[in-house]
Formats: structure tokens, sequence, C-alpha cells
């Protein structure tokens, strides 16, 4: 083998650690890089981007850059950047094994685990529940996907600091990925020195519509909407899915129930006694749907004062009523998976795009938020006793 050739090899392999943000995947398996040489110290390396205008231009051409640079004998890298053709595109589906005819997560064959962010009432901290559970299994290492079907109060995008759009790819949909923040990721790197860290890929119907416009759709319309989410987006192999539904019993969560019968519900619900009835009403439309509450996260829970006392805003005691209630109701336990206590540093992380789980972890709404994502993943640990291609 020439030193020329060589070289090309050790680039190449060096490609192969870049990975399209996007697609989660090395750019070299996915036709993104045309030609990648090396002649006298400097690399040129061509590097098709799925569609023009490609908001993640610079970081895959920084990250060309790096990985070239690690390799022994380059000095100097040449990144052209240019375009897939549709037919380069095409291929790309076919190799992404997507079609858009088909809602993956229904398949009896998918390994995602689906769960449904449900609430009775509105402003419970359905959305910031979300938020926080799969920036907390993100940390875990799971590759988490989020819809954000609360049509009229879409909020998931702001909660997880998602600026960017989704790329269009004819029909298919790429998807925002929020990785882990720095501090999260080397944490995982040190204790998971060979595994690929979590990430959250996240689709809202926010995304769609422009400015702060409001959505005034029928259920027809919502239930179209929900349906291109789980077939038009390419998600990829997720190990959990999660959607942050409206509040209520409305379109949506019989939509959902339809397009995704194996999902099961989290319910959020305040301390308040008075709120349970409410709650409740949510939880037991899921013998009429025939799906599983998973268990109910308690939010807004007595605020820890700067003199260590506490203070009930909403009272007390509503989670574990609930938790009996449905457990008459719908004939099984329906474990109280929580209290989420009413905390300052959980509603600031949610305004600066950063869940409390990752920007204040040791808060107490941050260590409440941490051990309720902690009781889902044992659930689906126990499930069944078999053994889960899954790694936490
Ligand atoms: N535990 C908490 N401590 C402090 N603030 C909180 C807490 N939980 C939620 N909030 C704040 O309450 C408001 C409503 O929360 P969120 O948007 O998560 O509720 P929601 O149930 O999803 O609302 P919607 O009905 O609009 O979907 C937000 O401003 C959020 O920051």
């Amino acid at each position: 083998m020439s030193d020329h050739e060589s070289l090309d090899t050790a680039l190449m392999r060096a490609l192969d650690t870049v990975i399209d943000p996007e697609l989660r995947k090395p750019i070299t398996e996915v036709g993104m890089v045309d030609s990648a040489t090396v002649s006298e110290g400097v690399a040129t390396v061509a590097v098709l981007l799925t569609i023009e205008g490609c908001p993640l231009k610079n970081t895959i051409e920084q990250d060309v850059r790096e990985a070239a640079l690690t390799v022994d004998g380059i000095e100097q890298v040449d990144v052209r950047i240019g375009y897939m053709s549709p037919e380069q595109r095409s291929e790309l589906k076919k190799l992404l094994g997507h079609s858009s005819r088909a809602n993956p997560f229904a398949s009896p064959d998918s390994l995602t685990k689906v769960y449904a962010v449900v609430s009775g009432k509105g402003g419970v901290g359905k959305s910031s529940a979300t938020a926080n559970l799969a920036a907390a299994m993100a940390s875990a290492g799971l590759k988490v996907g989020v819809v954000d079907a609360d049509v009229h109060g879409f909020s998931i995008p702001g909660l997880l600091g998602i600026t960017q759009p989704p790329t269009k790819l004819e029909e298919m949909i790429l998807p925002p990925v929020v990785p882990l923040p720095e501090a999260q990721r080397q944490a995982w790197e040190k204790g998971h020195p060979h595994q690929d860290p979590g990430f959250i890929k996240v689709i809202s119907i926010g995304m769609f519509v422009e400015g702060n416009q409001p959505i005034a759709w029928r259920g027809p319309m919502l239930h179209r909407a929900l349906e291109q989410f789980l077939t038009d987006v390419y998600f990829g192999d997720l190990d959990v899915l999660l959607l942050d539904l409206p509040p209520g019993t409305g379109d949506i969560a019989i939509s959902m129930a339809q397009l995704l019968p194996g999902a099961q519900l989290l319910l959020v619900s305040t301390p308040q006694v008075a709120a349970v009835d409410v709650a409740e009403r949510a939880g037991t439309l899921s013998l009429q749907t025939e799906q599983k509450v998973a268990g109910i996260i308690e939010n807004m829970s007595a605020m820890v004062m700067p003199d260590g006392s506490t203070m009930e805003v909403f009272g007390s005691g509503g989670g574990e009523v609930l938790s009996q209630r449905l457990r008459d109701a719908l004939g099984y336990e329906v474990p109280l998976l929580g209290s989420v206590p009413l905390d300052v540093s959980l509603r600031s992380g949610g305004d600066a795009g950063v869940p409390v789980v990752w920007s204040a972890p040791d808060s107490p709404a941050g260590s409440a938020m941490q051990a309720v994502a902690d009781r889902v993943l044992e659930q689906k640990r126990d499930l069944a006793g078999k053994a889960l291609p899954l790694n936490f």
C-alpha cells in the first residue's frame, strides 16, 4: 500500500467518528462523504449535506476538520461542502429504512417504550415533567424521542432550548436533536467509555407554525398531525418515546390511543385534593382506550422555604388520594411515582431552556424529577422479567 493509500484510509477511519447531529449516524455511513483524499499533508474532504441551508453546516464542517487533524501526517484540512441530489436523498431514506407510510411505534416488534404524559387540568406541570423525564432518561444513556402534541400550549421546544427547525427531506422530517449538556456528557463518558451518550429528538407542532400564532384545528386535523409526526418524522431506533398531550380528555387523547395503543399514561396532578376529580377522569379514560396508567406524578407539592420550613401552596395528599381512587377504578396498582415541590429552579431552568435535572440536579425539584424518572425506568426493568436490549 502506498503512503497515499494508507493516509487516505486513515482519514476515512477518522471520518467514521464524525456523527451527523440529526441522523445520529457516522457521516461515512449515510453517504455524506463524497470523497476524502490526502496529498502533501493536506486532506481534502468533500461533504454532502442533506439540504441546502442545513443549519448544522458549521458543526459538521468543524467536526470533519477536527477528526481529520487527529491523523498523523495531516496538517491542513480543506472541507468542501456540497448538497445531496434528489437521487442521493432517496438513497439515504432507503438506507435509513424510513417509510412514511408506517408508524414504527405501533408495530408489535417495536422495542420503544411509549409514555403519554397527561393531566386533567392545564398548567399543572405536564410539559415540565415531560422535558425533565426526557433529560433524565437521556442522561441515563437512552435514546429518547419527544412528541409535543400539546397543540394549543406547545412549550417543549422552549423548555429544551431548541431554536433549530426540523430538516425536511421531501416527505421525511429530521427532528432537531438535543445532546447532553457538557457536564452530563462528561459524567456519562467517565462511567461508560465505550457507549454512546443518550440524546433527545424532538418534534413539536410549534415548529410548524409561524411565530406565536394560535392553532385552530379541529379533531381530524389534529389526528392527521399526530399521525404525521409518528410516520413522517425519522426518529430512528428509540428506547423511549414521550408524548406531551394537551390537558383533558379531548380529541388528541383519543387519537393517541388509536395510533399508539401500547402507550402507557403518566398522569400529572397537583397535590390539591379538589383537583383529584379532574385528574381521575383523565386516568379513567384509559378504561375506554384500554391503555395502562403507569403512575402518577404529583407536581407543585410543598415548597421548601429559605429557613427550611415548607409551604403547601396547593395543599397536600392529592397524589395519594388519586393513586387509591385509580386503583379502585382500574383494578390494578397505580403508583405515586414521586412528589415534585414548587421550586424556583424548575421554573427558571424551563425559562432558560435547560430542564432542572440538568441545570440544578441537586435542587429540591431537580432531585425529585430525577427520582420520578428513576421510578419509571425501574418499572421498565421489571417488565415481564425479560431481557430488554437496553443498557440501564
Ligand atoms: N414544580 C414547579 N415549581 C415551580 N414552577 C413550576 C413547577 N412545575 C411547573 N411550574 C411552572 O408552571 C408553569 C406551567 O407548567 P407547564 O407548562 O409545565 O404546565 P402544563 O401542565 O404543561 O401546562 P399546559 O396546560 O399549558 O400544557 C410553567 O411556568 C412552569 O415553569
